[in-house]
């Protein structure tokens, strides 16, 4: 799916926004953190392939097939971004999930905001992973477009329909990221 929009803005934004290290409770209002370590309540696990593996079920709907979608499964190859970045526009994917799994272990920086109307910058919450995290974007939730902090591939899930599902919103004044 091609997306693209332009939300201009005069100069770099004056919020800072500075990353705090995500956490399954803290990413709770927006989503899922791909992961077995820390999520609260452990994940129940079963021994499996012999004994060889544990299986862990982290989510036991996508929810990708809303209104005629399906699932599908894409690569992004996400160069680093270039910190502070102003952050002026936010995306959001009313009818499904997305998915983002790292291949290597290249961090990637979250700027959420919850489901519902569009925000304002106060209201958004960004979130650095720790390079073996991913996360899975809740139907709805907010969210800047994929910000690789190392450059690397990865594995994206997300909802295909005819019609394609994103929403974009302008933020006025936007926000300085800064890890
Ligand atoms: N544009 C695109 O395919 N990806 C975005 O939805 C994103 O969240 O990165
Ligand atoms: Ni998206």
């Amino acid at each position: 799916m091609a997306w693209h929009c332009a939300c201009l803005s005069a100069g770099m934004p004056d919020l800072i926004l500075t990353p705090e290290p995500l956490t399954p409770v803290r990413f709770a209002p927006f989503g899922q953190v791909v992961a077995v370590q820390g999520q609260s309540p452990a994940l129940p696990a079963w021994p499996i392939n012999g004994g060889n593996a544990q299986r862990y079920e982290l989510l036991p709907d996508l929810q990708l097939t809303a209104e005629g979608g399906v699932p599908m499964l894409a690569l992004f190859s996400a160069q680093a971004r270039q910190f502070p970045l102003p952050v002026t526009e936010l995306e959001r994917h009313a009818l499904g999930s997305q998915t983002f799994v790292p291949l290597g272990t290249q961090r990637f920086v979250v700027v959420v905001a919850r489901p519902g109307p569009a925000p304002q910058a106060g209201e958004l919450q960004a979130f650095i992973t720790d390079g073996r995290q991913g996360v899975v974007l809740a139907p709805g939730t907010w969210h800047h477009a994929l910000l690789a902090v190392e450059g690397g591939d990865f594995v994206v899930v997300e909802r295909r329909a005819a019609a394609v599902d994103c929403e974009v919103c302008c933020l006025d004044p936007g926000v300085q990221l800064r890890l």
